[in-house]
Parts: C-alpha cells; sequence; structure tokens
C-alpha cells in the first residue's frame, strides 16, 4: 500500500501512531535550510560491525544535543554537539507541532541513492519505553519502508519529500521497524534529522 496525500495524515495502524505533514515547510524555506544544514554540519562516517565484519556507514551522520548525554546505537557511540541556531529553530517548529519537547538530533546525509538505512527501531533505552520521534526530510524524495515485526499484512511504505515531517510515536518502535532503503534511481542528496528526547 502507497500512502501519500497533502495535509495533514494520520495513518491507522496496529501498534503505531504515524503522522505525516507533507508540506510542514515551504518549499522556499526548506531549501535555505537544506543547503544550511549541508554546509554547517559536521558529517562523520562511522564504522558498523556485522557478524564480525567492519563495513563503513552507508551514509554520512551527525549528532547535536542540548546535553552531553552520549547516543549508542548499532555499536555506534555518538557524542553530540552543541546545538546550532538552525537546529534551534527547527527544533522548536517541530516542537510546537508535536506538542513533545526534544533533547537530542540525529542527522543523515544520503548522498545518493547508494547510501541506505537498514531495517532498524529506534528502541534504545535512553529513549525511553514508547518514543516519539519527529522525522524532517529535506533534499531528494526517498522511500521510507515500515513493516510490523509480526503482523505480516503490514508492510507499507512512504515517499517522504522535501520539507515533509513524519511522527512516529506510540508503540511503534515497539512493534515496528523502519528502512530507507538503497534506490538505482538517479537522486539527489537527502538530509534527515530525527529529533528524539534521550534520558
Ligand atoms: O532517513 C530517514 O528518514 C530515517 C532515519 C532513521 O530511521 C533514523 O535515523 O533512525
Ligand atoms: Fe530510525
Amino acid at each position: 500500500m502507497d500512502l501519500f496525500s497533502n495535509e495533514k495524515n494520520t495513518f491507522s495502524l496496529p501498534d503505531a501512531e504515524l503522522i505525516y505533514y507533507p508540506n510542514f515547510l515551504e518549499q522556499t524555506k526548506a531549501n535555505i535550510y537544506f543547503k544550511t544544514l549541508l554546509k554547517e554540519t559536521l558529517w562523520q562516517q562511522d564504522d558498523i560491525t556485522v557478524f564480525g565484519k567492519t563495513y563503513k556507514q552507508p551514509r554520512l551522520t551527525a549528532l547535536y544535543a542540548e546535553n552531553n548525554k552520549p547516543y549508542s546505537y548499532s555499536n555506534i557511540n555518538m557524542h553530540p554537539k552543541k546545538f546550532t541556531n538552525t537546529l534551534l529553530s527547527l527544533k522548536s517548529k517541530i516542537e510546537d507541532v508535536c506538542n513533545h519537547n526534544f533533547s537530542t538530533v540525529l542527522l543523515n546525509l544520503y548522498r545518493d541513492g547508494n547510501d541506505s538505512n537498514g531495517w532498524h527501531a529506534d528502541n534504545e533505552k535512553e529513549l525511553g519505553k514508547h518514543p516519539t520521534i519527529a522525522s524532517l526530510s529535506l533534499g531528494a524524495s526517498r522511500v521510507f519502508k515500515f513493516k510490523h515485526k509480526t503482523l505480516k499484512k503490514e508492510n507499507h511504505k512512504l515517499l517522504l519529500q522535501h520539507g515533509s515531517l513524519l511522527i512516529m510515536k506510540g508503540a511503534m518502535q515497539e512493534f515496528w521497524v523502519h528502512q530507507i532503503p538503497k534506490t538505482k534511481q538517479h537522486v539527489g542528496k537527502r538530509i534527515n534529522l530525527t529529533f528524539r528526547y534521550i534520558n
């Protein structure tokens, strides 16, 4: 099933709350944020170890926060930098629509269709039991796939467009996994920001 439309979309799914704002940022604003974040973010490429083999993570990342609390996932331990003004302005817009506070943002840069993010749930202990995660997309549109861990029919995709905001909450990280697959299409750079609250 393809999920897409124009305003605020609340998807009715078992064991998850998923809300999508396709036009959260106006195009001109989204363009400025994209350019600014591409340039001023301190992008890094970490190594990941899967079954004892070490690879370069297939995208660049960066972590910013209001505190020094590290964030660890997939054997990667990230230490945050202090929020920039650009990130603080986005954080406050996003906190207003979510009615939720965020302490941390993880940024991903997908340089082209070869960059990706494998199946996972954002279920690290420090995020708490049912975290609210707000995900802003800038630049090239990419497909976001999500599937229920046990209900095999619950397998969906959503095209995350430039300037859109996706909010994942409720039990989503407990019962579902998500990914950004590689694509053979010639796509440009995409930046994704996932705002989280780290305890
Ligand atoms: O790039 C995306 O839209 C998803 C990013 C993501 O799932 C993550 O950073 O945990
Ligand atoms: Fe994620």
